[in-house]
């Protein structure tokens, strides 16, 4: 039986793989009359890259959201590195999750959003350290050493002093990336986060991404209409429709096999 969210219930099933970092269980989200997530199962293990692809409307970014809290299930539960996202055990039962859990677990969580979202009234050094320092306790100096080494990372060394608005979009795309790998997350989620850009802008946030990838072990999923991107970076692709993943499998299946009828008439309108 689904899992309520508004409730307490038996713990459905304990045991967790080591090497699970997310794991939907029968997760359902709806909004009104529309069942955008209809018991969704889907696990993403430690290390990986996996990349969401589907039509529009097809419940992609639902998921990233509610990795980031920003919506709740109405059923079903979320766990990340072991630890209900959703949920809190209390007596060997689960319980709607509190407010101080769910940030706990959060913690190793970052995400980039399509708009950089970032303060525009602090200089870039300051966007990046800012969250270490409140959140996560680090002092200035740790947050400051972090965040220049984080801005060289995504190339943007020089550029400590500017202001947002002083940036390219593309830079400030750049910024936000090194903001949300500031807090040290073990997962970072992408949701479509060029399709705000200039198209002349794009391909210096994607091989930055790309970098990022290849030379850390941090967990992605992503949500992407980046194709090739899709290809390059990922271990895994995930093909969903109508809020169900129909088809998975590594980017050369997904893109040079694909079994199922919707994922080569969603491929054959993209690529
Ligand atoms: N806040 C909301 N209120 C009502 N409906 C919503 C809300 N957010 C999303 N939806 C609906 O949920 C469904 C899934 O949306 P979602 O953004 O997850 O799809 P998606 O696959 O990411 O689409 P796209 O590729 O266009 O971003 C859509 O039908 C959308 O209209």
């Amino acid at each position: 039986m689904s899992a309520d969210s508004s409730t307490s219930q038996e713990i459905p099933n304990p045991a967790v793989d080591g090497s699970e970092l997310i794991r939907f269980d029968k997760v359902v989200k709806r909004y009104g009359s529309n069942v955008v997530l209809d018991e969704l199962d889907f696990s993403v293990a430690s290390g990986k890259h996996v990349t969401l692809i589907g039509p529009s409307g097809s419940g992609k970014t639902t998921i990233l959201r509610l990795l980031m809290t920003l919506v709740k299930p109405e059923q079903g539960t979320i766990k990340v590195g072991g630890k209900y996202l959703t949920h809190e055990e209390r007596n060997g039962k689960l319980v709607p999750a509190g407010e101080k859990h769910v940030r706990e677990v959060r913690k190793n969580i970052g995400m980039v959003f399509q708009q950089f979202n970032l303060f525009p009234n602090m200089k870039v050094l300051r966007n990046i350290m800012e969250a270490p320092v409140t959140v996560l306790g680090l002092s200035k100096d740790e947050a400051e050493q972090r965040a220049r080494e984080l801005l060289d990372l995504v190339g943007l060394g020089d550029k400590c002093d500017a202001y947002p608005s002083q940036l390219s979009g593309g830079q400030q795309q750049r910024v936000a990336i090194a903001r949300a790998l500031a807090m040290r997350p073990q997962v970072l989620l992408l949701d479509e986060v060029t399709s705000a850009l200039d198209p002349e802008l794009v391909a210096g946030v994607l091989d930055v991404l790309r970098d990022i990838a290849h030379t850390t072990d941090i967990t992605m999923l992503c949500v992407t209409h980046e194709m090739s991107f899709a290809r390059d970076i990922s271990d895994q692709v995930l093909m969903f429709d109508s809020g169900r993943v129909i088809e998975s499998g590594t980017p050369e299946k997904i893109f040079t096999e694909p079994e199922h009828e919707r994922t080569r008439e969603f491929l054959s309108a993209v690529l």
